[in-house]
């Protein structure tokens, strides 16, 4: 039986304790903790429900929490069908309360909220079709998709009617691209072997291991030492071989002129992309570094903290990014993703999501699969990223093979936590949070 209206919304602050490993840790987030608000939202049938999540490291989760109770006012006693028969106009509302606009618009805590929030629409819709999210996206008729799509500042440079003409042009070749992700998967690298906090010895061994794996592309965090920088880059150039992918990340951590001097140094290691190279904010800081490192063969990436939609626009119709990140939880949910895949295209900007995190990897893998068989056909220079953390807390794992990603057979979204990791993790009350304020390692703030 279908579901014919949203009946609650609960979220719960979950939280994973990973800044002891020092793992995440980068050059501005020295010792994150991994975090989500968890979203459920519950329908007139029993059991037919949607998860979200959008994602934070630590601190502050709380707030997101609140904010996505404030919304969840707007999503309870909604009709089903009357949010997916006109879901562009229902995501413009949320993002759009008289009030609570001031707040963003369209950015921070409202739109991080947003993103938990329609996650979990997207995770309810799949799961009611019972397709995955990616096979959800990818049948569906090219009107149906961009209806979902909120065009807002966005006509400039994409009508509705050109998003349909693309996807119309992207139909030929659709099936054998869907059977070749069945068969292969699509490629991603992986994080894991570089957090900043890590010694050489550990990268060492896990650069090892990923290789064993069958990873083919790397990413290094850079940013605070350019000594440490130079020796972790050629060490793991040297590890990984001439052949193989490396790209370094400095989140955010330079000025314009000081990102252009560092890479300038570290450019004999032989790099793809530098990551966040300043303030996500700073399109044209981008722009000058993309221009000054182009002939040195790097590109900029950036995207995981790219706050919007309009932003990527300005950041793709500049030639500010080689590469764009989008991101699943820091855009509002699926709805601003397609929007920013189907620009990506149009402008010929390889779409590489951030991912990692808790629950990054699982939710992003479904929007690059459906990049590929529906909007951009291609694999050129397109790799979304992995890491291999906290996946043991969701009910279907994604599965990296090779590396490359398993498209994902179970209905929804890929979201669904197990109960027993939500009740451990809960902050501050989980049996694991009690255990770390206990011992002291904590405080309960
Ligand atoms: C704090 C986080 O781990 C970040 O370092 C991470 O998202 C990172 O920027 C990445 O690209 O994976
Ligand atoms: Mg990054």
């Amino acid at each position: 039986m279908a579901p014919t209206v949203i009946t609650a919304c609960s979220v719960r602050d979950i939280r994973f304790p990973t800044s002891l490993e020092r793992d995440g840790s980068d050059a501005m987030n020295k010792a994150p903790d991994y975090s989500c608000p968890y979203v459920v939202l519950t329908t007139d049938v029993v059991g037919v429900e949607g998860h979200g999540i959008t994602f934070t490291v630590g601190k502050g989760n709380e707030i997101v929490c609140h904010a996505v109770r404030v919304l969840s006012k707007m999503v309870v006693g909604q009709k089903v069908n009357e949010i997916y028969s006109d879901f562009g106009k229902f995501w413009q509302t949320l993002t759009s309360e008289d009030q609570m606009r001031w707040l963003g618009p369209e950015k921070g805590v409202m739109h991080l909220a947003v993103a938990a929030v329609v996650n979990a629409l997207w995770d309810l819709w799949a799961k009611i079709e019972g397709k995955p999210l990616w096979k959800l996206l990818a049948d569906m008729e090219p009107e149906k998709l961009v209806s979902t799509i909120d065009f807002r500042y966005m006509h400039d440079v994409l009508t509705p009617e050109e998003a349909i003409e693309m996807l119309k042009k992207s139909q030929d070749g659709k099936q054998e691209r869907e059977a070749e992700m069945l068969a292969k998967g699509y490629p991603c690298y992986t994080t894991s072997c570089g957090w900043l906090g890590y010694e050489d010895e550990k990268i060492e061994r896990l650069c090892r291991e990923a290789l064993e794996e069958g990873f083919t592309r790397f990413k290094a965090k850079v940013g605070a030492d350019i000594e440490d920088d130079r020796r972790r880059c050629r060490l793991i150039r040297k590890l990984i071989g001439p052949n193989n992918i490396l790209l370094v990340d400095a989140n955010q951590r330079w000025e314009v002129q000081q990102a252009i001097d560092w890479m300038k140094e570290l450019a004999d290691s032989k790099i793809t992309w530098i990551e966040e190279p300043t303030s996500p904010d700073d399109i044209l800081g981008h722009l000058q570094i993309a221009k000054a490192l182009n002939p040195l063969g790097i590109g900029v990436a950036t995207g995981e903290q790219c706050q919007n939609r309009i932003m990527f626009k300005q950041f793709l119709k500049s030639g500010a990014m080689q590469f764009c990140q989008i991101d699943s939880c820091r855009l509002g949910g699926v709805n601003e993703n397609l929007a920013v895949i189907l620009m990506a295209h149009k402008f010929g900007v390889p779409v590489c999501p951030h991912a990692g995190g808790v629950g990054l990897c699982e939710l992003v893998q479904h929007l690059s699969i459906f990049d590929y068989i529906c909007v951009s056909g291609s694999l050129e220079n397109r790799m979304t990223e992995y890491l291999d953390h906290l996946h043991q807390h969701f009910k279907a794992p994604c599965v990296v093979r090779e590396g490359n990603y398993i498209p994902p057979q179970a209905a929804g979204y890929s979201v669904d936590m197990k109960e027993s990791s939500l009740n451990d993790y809960e902050w501050p009350t989980g049996r694991v949070w009690q255990d770390l304020i206990a011992s002291g390692k904590y405080t309960a703030e």
